[in-house]
């Protein structure tokens, strides 16, 4: 597959589509994996024990396990969705810049918070500023705050980050900066004091950059800035996100109304000044930018460091009992190798994948089941809907318990098996069980 973004005019398309290299070798390794999967259906199906004779127990656990497989056999076929045909797309900024530099449509950023304890002001100040200094004419360029929390704090550190945008944007772009200010914001405590409280308001034009007095220490105009905050009511469902978003629609519209959206959440970083002309190569390329409504930038989960946690040794205990432990076995080595080799390309060390896959393992267990468990609850009408926003920040609480956990799995590994191995246990136990 190849030069998917076309023509688009003298001078080259914008962007060019190409398949993931190597890809045969993948289908060869799903298509393995697939067979294994069903061997292992059908091995539970025809060895499913008799009922009667106190053997009842025995085959509810067979049926819970062949649920439990089956489960996970129409999981893996539908992630194949995203990894079958992989397709790489090139932007080629100079050409964008070459044909449409005077040209370039407005873009409306939303950036979306709503609980200044869990996204605290510092965090969401330094989305929005890292956004407002995207390499992009200024004028072109509006920012709107939605903030559920309806907070004073992350309002007035908006207000301070309007001001602080003067002094930083010319500083990005004369040293090229790329990174968010967080140092500067960590050093300034209380806001509310500054402020008194008749400023706060539910809709505030903090910049308008459509005054053309509104410039920078440079004299270049700013970025527009808004704050939003919407009124959330228990009775009404106000649809979390999703309505904080429409709000910002109705807002933006009145204001701005660029013909392009880019939406974040308060605790996103754009790694690149120049995200915004990537996503404007697909839009504004000739040929195939009216066929694109929507673009979305991968997004990438960092570790907190390198390890995460302390790695420790595989003990497998081999008990093979029968054929039918060729599936089992081939399905569990060939899918760890394989994420194991994907970690080890992305830059991941062997240690921080073996951490990773034990962390897998407790969130299956533990958070993964609960929200199943609440999910399912709530549609059958039996509770309440348990949203709730995730932490942003490493508080000093979370490091607490982060280093208790990471003690926690040193001592583990010390008096038992790692929770994986544990794991591969229980499968050679029911191996040699049948
Ligand atoms: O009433 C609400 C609740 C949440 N948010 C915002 O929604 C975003 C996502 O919430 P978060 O707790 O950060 O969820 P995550 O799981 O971290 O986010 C992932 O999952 C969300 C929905 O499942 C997607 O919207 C996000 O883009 C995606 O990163 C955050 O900016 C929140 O401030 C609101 O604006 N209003
Ligand atoms: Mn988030």
């Amino acid at each position: 597959m190849g030069g998917g973004g076309g023509g688009g005019g003298a001078g080259g398309p914008l962007f060019e589509s190409r398949g993931a290299k190597g890809r045969l070798w993948y289908k060869l390794y799903a298509a393995s994996v697939l067979v294994g999967i069903f061997l292992i259906w059908v091995y539970r199906a025809i060895h499913l024990p008799k009922g009667g004779g106190g053997g009842g127990e025995g085959r509810l656990i067979w049926i819970g396990l062949f649920g439990a497989e089956i489960f996970f056999g129409l999981y893996w076929i539908l992630t194949q969705v995203v990894r079958w045909n992989p397709i790489y797309h090139q932007t080629f900024k100079g050409r964008l810049s070459k044909r449409y530099e005077n040209d370039l449509p407005p873009i409306d950023i939303f950036v979306c918070t709503a609980d200044p304890t869990i996204e605290p002001p510092m965090l969401v100040v330094n989305t929005v500023l890292s956004m407002m200094a995207f390499d992009y004419p200024t004028k072109k360029l509006s920012v709107y705050l939605s903030d559920d929390g309806f907070s004073q704090l992350t309002f007035y550190a908006l207000l301070e980050a309007a001001s602080f945008s003067k002094f930083w944007i010319p500083y990005c772009n004369k040293f090229k900066v790329e990174q968010s200010p967080a140092s500067y914001f960590s050093s300034v405590s209380n806001l509310t004091e500054f402020y008194s409280a008749n400023e706060f308001s539910a809709i505030k034009i903090l910049i308008d950059g459509r005054d053309p007095k509104t410039v920078d220490v440079e004299g270049v105009s700013l970025p527009t800035l808004v704050y939003v905050a919407r009124e959330k009511r228990h009775e009404y469902p106000h649809n979390f996100k999703a309505g904080a978003i429409n709000a910002l629609i109705r807002v933006s519209s009145e204001i701005s109304d660029a013909p392009f959206i880019l939406i974040v959440d308060c605790d996103m970083y754009s790694n690149s000044s120049q995200s915004v002309r990537d996503a404007m190569c697909f839009f504004m390329d000739g040929e195939n930018g009216h066929d694109i409504a929507f673009v979305q930038f991968p997004q990438n989960f960092r570790n907190l460091h390198k390890n995460n946690t302390y790695g420790d040794y595989i003990t497998i205990v081999n008990e093979i009992l029968s054929l039918w432990f060729i599936p089992f076995a081939y399905i569990i080595t060939a899918t760890q190798a394989f994420s194991l080799l994907e970690c080890l390309r992305c830059g991941e060390t062997f240690t921080s994948w073996w951490n990773m896959q034990k962390m897998k393992m407790m969130r299956r267990t533990t958070s993964y089941l609960f929200s199943f468990i609440d999910t399912t609850l709530q549609q059958l009408g039996l509770g309440n809907s348990g949203f709730i926003i995730t932490a942003k920040i490493a508080e000093d609480e979370a490091l607490k318990r982060f280093s208790y956990v990471t003690a926690l799995f040193v001592s583990l590994n010390l008096i038992w098996p790692s929770l994986l191995t544990y794991q591969w246990r229980i499968f050679f136990f029911e191996i040699s069980l049948c």
